[in-house]
């Protein structure tokens, strides 16, 4: 069932949480809300699941305008952050809740519910938990009951507020591939809230960044993490290293440092970009970029050594991070306290004024982007 969100705004005590929000969740896909905290994620998902009222504009399920659906008719699973397991019953009963207090026209069977109970503990990998209580439970086994639960009464739309925030590291990772795996097999649609970008970008098949009550870009992740539109979606996702100077002569330059700008005709402020995969790191400068560096820290920890440098000669605001594979590593030795020389692959410029990125590739130069302008 797909999701229309169309124009909806709220306003709390003259707090505008959300400013005339227009999206599309599309049917069958795991799309994720995210954003820093307080850019209206968690009031749009209570929108869309009748929980909150919106100031205006209209909620559609399919063809179907739901805006004035109470939230017991709109058939939404939830799942939130603290398991809003019962304490009191069992993991079958808490599963078996909702098909419980199910009207008697619609209820099921006691064996038919017995019959999905069993099914959905199959399904969250936890056929043996039947009779414990929630306290006899981990972390991420509550979570998993409480999506069976949601799942139960064979909602149209699947709702997840940070479902593992409250979970440590290594549980959160395990279930964000559970859930992924899942999701792979139902293809129920599913909205989830979260501000830790890699759970979003792992996770979903679209992202949705949110920012002071609005949408600032819908993407599948890999384009989002390439192709950001805006600065904020930048500095949002992840490491970013910058180089802010004067572009003159098709060349941005500050103090010692420099690139070249092939194909760039303007001239002014400006402020360079950079992931740190974007980044190579040399002993000495190319001849389309100097900047110079000075290792700072070197973690060895993972599927490659991160390094932290900080400008020689130059400024910069961040803290650059560049990453080099581990047999590189070995092969170059690099060391705390010495001088690299950073060589960017791509970047992305952001003019004075623009709000847009435009691309600029170095190592096909021809391929000089003139659509994000
Ligand atoms: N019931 C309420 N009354 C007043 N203000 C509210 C209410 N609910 C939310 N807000 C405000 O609306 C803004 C958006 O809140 P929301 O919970 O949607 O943000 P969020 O992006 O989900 O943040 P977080 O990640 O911290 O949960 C916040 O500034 C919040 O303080």
């Amino acid at each position: 069932m797909s999701i229309t969100i169309d124009q909806i705004s709220k306003n709390f005590d003259g707090f505008q949480a959300l400013d005339e929000v227009s999206l599309d969740i599309p049917e069958g896909k795991l799309t994720a809300l995210l954003g820093p905290s307080g850019s209206g994620k968690t009031t749009l998902l209570r929108i869309i699941a009748g929980l909150e009222s919106s100031d205006g504009g209209r909620i559609l399920f399919g063809d179907e305008d739901v805006s004035q659906l109470h939230v017991r008719d709109r058939n939404i699973g939830f799942v939130f952050q603290h398991y809003a397991l019962f304490k009191h019953l069992t993991v079958a009963e808490n599963i078996a809740f909702g098909l419980e207090s199910l009207p008697r026209k619609q209820r099921p069977s006691k064996t038919e519910i017995q019959r999905r109970v069993d099914e959905l503990l199959d399904m969250i990998q936890l056929p043996d938990v039947a009779k414990r209580y929630p306290t006899q439970l981990s972390g991420g086994q509550k979570q998993r009951v409480a999506l069976a639960r949601a799942l139960a009464t064979r909602p149209r739309i699947l709702l997840l507020d940070e479902p593992f925030g409250a979970l440590d590291a290594k549980v959160r990772k395990d279930l964000r591939r559970w859930l992924r795996a899942l999701h792979d097999e139902f293809h129920f649609t599913s909205v989830f809230v979260t501000h830790d970008q890699e759970e979003a970008l792992e996770l979903s098949d679209q992202v949705v960044v949110m920012s002071q009550g609005q949408v600032e870009q819908v993407n599948e992740p890999a384009s989002l993490y390439a192709r950001p539109e805006s600065r904020f979606v930048f500095d949002f996702l992840g490491q970013v290293n910058t180089l802010s100077g004067a572009v003159r002569g098709q060349k941005l330059s500050q103090a010692d440092a420099w690139v070249s700008l092939p194909g760039i005709q303007a001239e002014g402020e400006a402020q360079l970009y950079l992931r740190p995969h974007e980044v190579q790191l040399d002993r000495s400068p190319a001849s389309h970029a100097k900047l110079p560096l000075r290792i700072e820290s070197i973690s060895l920890i993972g599927s490659e050594v991160r390094i932290e440098l900080t400008p020689e000669g130059w400024q910069s605001n961040e803290i650059w991070e560049v990453g080099m594979s581990h047999s590189e590593f070995a092969r170059q030795n690099p060391a705390r306290g010495e001088r690299w020389y950073a060589i960017p692959d791509v970047g992305h410029l952001f003019l004075a004024g623009a709000n847009h990125p435009r691309s600029v590739n170095w190592q096909y130069p021809s391929g000089i982007s003139a659509s994000n302008q």
